[in-house]
């Protein structure tokens, strides 16, 4: 079965179980203690959790999928991993499920997969660990169609750490239970760590009753998936397409958006500039182009310039 089910879903499968795999990683090197930290430059860590969960994914998804081209936050990894590192079967109750027409005949060469091995790096080395998230975004031309947001520190009713959250547009969600936040309220999850007067404008333009100051892009987006929150707003260039190739898609594919400021959808292609320079808006449930017009125009034009 594995090996007619179209390239789409094979690469969500294999998606799905590495980023299980990478998460044991990150829970690995934390318990070693030795996080190996380098700053990247303007206060963006990055760890030895992060190199080693790009180098487990990128080797086990180019030895999987040599034609598909991924692009990774950590820029090139040494691929020549161990054995137990490369991952070599595809989760086998996803590729049960029935692959949407639209993707069906998608080849390799039109895939880019987006890969954040560890999202919320700050929150890692500060023990925030809940807001850690292992991001693969899976973009067919220029559109993200399928992502996966591992959590590898959520904790299971039985104990067992790590849960895995996956999406395909015009399939559905799966790992998860969907709510929507509470009717009545206006909650908005938003950066911890990168606010600025810009940002503070556009958060002031809606009737908040509360504001979850949280890391991870990914993490934002599960407050949203989980009633949470109602809107994701971070006016401000900060996060990159790594960071929500895999968001956008599984908010989308539960009927969510994930857009700019404005609106408009990022482009997920192999040549697109890494920055998502006009900030983001995310909701579910909500009127989307209300969030939008909500924000004064001088604001949302003045993001990014
Ligand atoms: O994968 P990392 O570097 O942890 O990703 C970052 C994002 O790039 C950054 O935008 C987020 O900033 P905010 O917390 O201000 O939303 C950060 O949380 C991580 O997601
Ligand atoms: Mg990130
Ligand atoms: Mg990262
Ligand atoms: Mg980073």
């Amino acid at each position: 079965m594995a090996s007619t089910a179209p390239v789409i879903m094979r690469i969500m499968a294999s998606s799905i179980q590495t980023a299980k795999l990478a998460g044991g990683i990150i829970r690995d090197v934390l318990k070693q203690g030795d996080l190996g930290i380098v700053d990247k430059g303007k206060n963006d860590p990055q760890t030895e959790a992060d190199r080693s969960a790009q180098r487990c994914i990128i080797a086990s998804l180019t030895k999987k999928f040599p034609g598909v081209k991924i692009i990774g936050e950590e820029g090139g990894s040494d691929l020549n991993v161990c054995d137990d590192w490369l991952v070599e079967d595809l989760d086998e109750e996803f590729l049960q499920k029935s692959c949407p027409a639209e993707w069906r005949d998608a080849k390799p060469e039109d895939f880019v997969i987006w890969v954040d091995p560890l999202d919320g790096t700050a929150e890692y080395t500060q023990g925030y660990v809940e807001h850690v998230t292992v991001l693969i975004g899976i973009a067919v031309k220029d559109a993200a169609v399928g992502g996966i947001i591992h959590q590898p520190f959520y904790q299971q009713p039985d104990g067992e750490l790590g849960r895995t959250i996956w999406g395909l547009k015009g399939l559905g969600t799966g790992g998860f239970t969907h709510s929507l936040a509470p009717p009545g309220e206006f909650i908005i999850t938003t950066t911890r760590s990168h606010s600025n007067a810009l940002h503070q404008q556009a958060l002031n333009a809606f009737p908040a009753t509360k504001i979850l100051k949280v890391g991870g892009a990914g993490f934002k987006v599960l407050q949203l998936l989980e009633g949470k929150a109602h809107a994701y707003v971070f006016a401000t260039p900060g996060c990159k397409k790594w960071d929500t190739c895999a968001p956008e898609a599984v908010l989308e594919a539960q009927g969510g958006f994930l857009t700019d400021i404005n609106g408009k959808n990022y482009s997920y292609n192999a040549d697109v500039e890494h920055v998502n320079r006009q900030g983001v808006l995310a909701s579910v449930g909500e009127n989307h182009s209300e969030l939008v017009y909500k924000i004064p125009r001088k604001v949302r034009e003045a993001v990014g310039v």
